[in-house]
């Protein structure tokens, strides 16, 4: 497995860079006559990258795409990540509504830890293909926090989270069996408040205080950052 970095000179750029990228990686996968699986994040720099896709190259109906985490609130909520996700570019590129595997939302008439289970059920057996990881100022990455449990499960793909942190505090994540069930992991990271966890993350923190750490590809573990998250390596 390698792990590799790539630094751009700001957010825009590096937005830009994640669209380009994403973008290639699933024209590949689908000139190999494959159905390209890729994992979303929420978060700035993700919501940033989103707005930059463009259709053109990419099949863009013909991709299934899955969350590492979301926050339990009801469908359609402004915090939801997937509904931040429609709004930059599914509903713009007309990917329908059978290849966006949402996260099930508050509401939804089981419990948020019965609905981590649904989600973790429905969820394929083959690999990711493009896992995105925005990472916290905690160093968190999907909604995986320091210091909780979920770190270290090794069972449950999906888990309900309480208790978040950073707002709002109900989520489900999936966990790092499941993130790691991928063939690329790609973290996406802007911002000088975010420099002190990508430092910890790439050199000597422990999963504990940076869950970033936790998170590897099968094939391909990627870091795009721009030059401020960059500025302590
Ligand atoms: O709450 C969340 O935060 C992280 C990072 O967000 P950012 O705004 O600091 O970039 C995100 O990766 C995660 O998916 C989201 O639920």
């Amino acid at each position: 497995m390698t792990v590799t970095q790539e630094v751009y000179p700001d957010a825009p750029a590096l937005a830009a860079a994640i669209a380009e990228r994403l973008t290639g990686r699933i024209a590949l996968i689908q000139a190999e006559g494959r159905r390209p699986k890729v994992v979303l994040t929420g978060g700035t720099i993700a919501i940033d990258a989103y707005e930059l896709i463009q259709s053109g190259l990419v099949d863009w109906t013909e991709v299934d795409f899955y969350w590492g985490d979301e926050r339990f609130v009801p469908e359609g909520h402004a915090d939801r990540n997937d509904q931040q996700a429609r709004d930059a570019f599914l509903d713009r590129l007309g990917v329908p509504a059978s290849s966006i595997h949402a996260m099930p939302a508050h509401g939804c008439d089981v419990s948020t830890a019965e609905a981590a289970d649904q989600y973790a059920a429905a969820l394929p057996s083959e690999p990711f293909d493009v896992t995105l990881l925005g990472v916290g100022p905690d160093g968190h990455v999907a909604s995986l926090f320091p210091g909780f449990a979920q770190l270290h499960e090794s069972e449950r793909r999906a888990v309900e989270v309480f208790d978040s942190p950073k707002p709002p505090p109900v989520r489900i994540s999936l966990t790092f069996p499941a993130i790691n069930h991928s063939d690329a992991v790609w973290f996406i990271v802007a911002g000088e408040g975010k420099a002190e966890a990508v430092a910890r993350a790439l050199g000597n923190g422990t999963l504990e205080d940076t869950p970033a750490r936790g998170a590897h590809g099968i094939s391909e573990t990627t870091w795009l950052l721009d030059e401020s998250a960059a500025s302590h390596l």
